[in-house]
């Protein structure tokens, strides 16, 4: 099914924004394009839940950007409240391991099948894509090249029987040879060619992302800072046809 979804189904636009409104103006802008919209934690100590409340009200899916990094009984506790919500999608860092990826899992689908609702999608976020190579290495402490321990953390997440993994552009092609076609890859640090990077270090085009076989691509401000957001949409979705 997911084969079949269309290009503006597989764009999740990043609402950024420190109150609800602005959110929601954007949204709003962008709804009848976007299907899917990503809500971080910036947004939601702002707003709170009801930020969740009224995209689905508006009749977008959520993906709850919250990634959770804690103790499993923690990680745990956090999927159950998060999943409540009927949120699309929600994150954990993979780097918690094994056992509190497992347990985030078995959370999410006990409170979906107690509130008779679907069980969200479970991403585990690798190596985030503001790390470069030289930051994997001498600050965060990992050895070895940024592919070998996203490859890592993506075969570990399948293992804990998470959804799919977030990742750069760049490991994609990897990542589906190791994990398979259905295990999906969330991309951020999407530029077109026309949009600055910012801060993310590890970033590809929307249409080389979705060329390597992303399924899903995570859009900010290449969209939500445009001097017109759906013009940029628009042309993103151009783009990648
Ligand atoms: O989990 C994420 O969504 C995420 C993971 C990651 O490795 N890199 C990353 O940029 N993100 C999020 O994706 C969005 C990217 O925003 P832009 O850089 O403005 O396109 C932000 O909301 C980030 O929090």
């Amino acid at each position: 099914m997911r084969a079949n979804l269309r290009p503006e189904e597989k764009i999740f636009v990043a609402l950024d924004y420190d109150n609800m409104d602005d959110a929601l103006r954007m949204a709003e802008r962008l709804g009848d394009t976007i299907k899917t919209m990503k809500v971080g934690l910036q947004l939601f100590f702002k707003s709170g839940p009801e930020i969740l409340h009224r995209l689905h009200e508006m009749g977008f899916q959520v993906f709850m950007d919250c990634k959770f990094h804690d103790i499993p009984n923690t990680v745990a506790g956090a999927s159950d409240s998060v999943t409540a919500h009927g949120v699309y999608m929600f994150n954990v860092h993979c780097a918690g391991g094994l056992e509190m990826m497992k347990r985030a899992k078995e959370a999410a689908i006990k409170r979906a099948e107690a509130s008779g609702i679907q069980v969200p999608k479970l991403i585990g976020v690798t190596q985030l894509t503001s790390t470069s190579q030289a930051m994997l290495n001498e600050e965060i402490g990992i050895a070895g090249d940024v592919q070998r321990s996203v490859l890592h953390y993506a075969k570990l997440a399948q293992q804990a029987g998470l959804d799919g993994v977030v990742a750069s552009g760049h490991e994609i092609a990897a990542i589906r040879e190791a994990c398979g076609d259905q295990f999906l890859t969330v991309i951020p640090g999407i530029r077109p060619a026309w949009a600055a990077s910012d801060d993310q270090k590890r970033i590809m085009t929307p249409a080389a992302a979705l060329a390597a076989g992303a399924h899903y691509l995570v859009i900010g401000r290449a969209i939500t800072h445009a001097d017109d957001p759906k013009a940029a949409a628009l042309r993103i979705l151009e783009e990648v046809r």
